[in-house]
């Protein structure tokens, strides 16, 4: 008979627990983990105290995220940041400034991580002509999160699109005499997500630095 794996948290605390991802990362976790969920209107420092989770994942609106991270730091929990809309910038701000693992994860999507590798190797050969990234049109922020990363990497500028009843697609075009190459990764199905959540549950545990992560291999 097969041993029962340790799993490497008890209480995992998702803000944003009734969004569209974050509803689809409690349906999942909750078979393994006690969820607690904080919702909009909840006082966030509260909940935390109250609760004492040993994880935190983030999954809420660019709108406050600075906000979320700076009570994270005060109360030093181990947190994912899923949201979308940190820049660049405050991203390896926020990393330089927290002295335990949090990790700032742009797309949990396992395949985008072999987007940004094959977009480097290219971008060495070729001129990076734009980044195209379209969305369903609920998204709240505009670029994307990704997409404001894959352009601090390739020093490029973002084409946003908003489409109905659509998940996410990034795509990198780059340009040579006469000719495009498109390379793109797109989600199809929003359960993409959770491998890249999973992935990034073990990673964190392994206690490593404030980081900005990319699951995948
Ligand atoms: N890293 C990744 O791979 C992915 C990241 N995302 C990002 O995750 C975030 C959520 O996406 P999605 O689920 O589609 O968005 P939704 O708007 O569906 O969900 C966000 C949820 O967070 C709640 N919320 C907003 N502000 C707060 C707050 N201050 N405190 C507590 N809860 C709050 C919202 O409540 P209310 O409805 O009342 O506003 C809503 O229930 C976005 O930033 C998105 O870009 C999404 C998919 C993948
Ligand atoms: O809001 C979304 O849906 C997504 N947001 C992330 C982003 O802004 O990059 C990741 C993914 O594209 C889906």
């Amino acid at each position: 008979m097969g041993q029962k794996r340790m799993l490497p948290y008890h209480k995992i605390l998702v803000s944003g627990a009734r969004g569209r991802l974050g509803s689809v990362i409690c349906t999942r976790l909750s078979a393994d983990y006690q969820i607690i969920e904080h919702v909009r209107g909840l006082d966030l420092s509260t909940v935390i105290a109250l609760h004492q989770p040993d994880l935190i994942i983030d999954v809420t609106s660019h709108i406050n995220i600075l906000a979320h991270i700076a009570i994270y730091q005060r109360h030093a929990i181990p947190v994912i940041i899923g949201t979308s809309g940190i820049s660049p910038v405050d991203a390896r701000l926020v990393c330089e400034a927290t002295p335990f693992p949090l990790l700032i994860v742009p797309n949990f999507s396992m395949g985008f991580k072999t987007l940004i590798q094959q977009a480097v190797i290219l971008s060495s050969q070729y001129k990076v002509s734009k980044i195209i990234e379209t969305h369903h049109n609920q998204k709240k922020d505009s670029p994307s999160g990704s997409s404001l990363f894959l352009a601090d990497r390739l020093d490029t500028t973002i084409e946003s699109i908003r489409v109905p009843r659509y998940i996410a697609k990034h795509e990198i075009q780059f340009c040579m005499e006469g000719s495009l190459i498109t390379i793109s990764h797109e989600v199809t199905d929003k359960s993409s997500f959770i491998p890249g959540i999973l992935h990034a549950i073990e990673y964190i545990s392994s206690k490593p630095s404030a980081q900005i992560y990319y699951p995948g291999s």
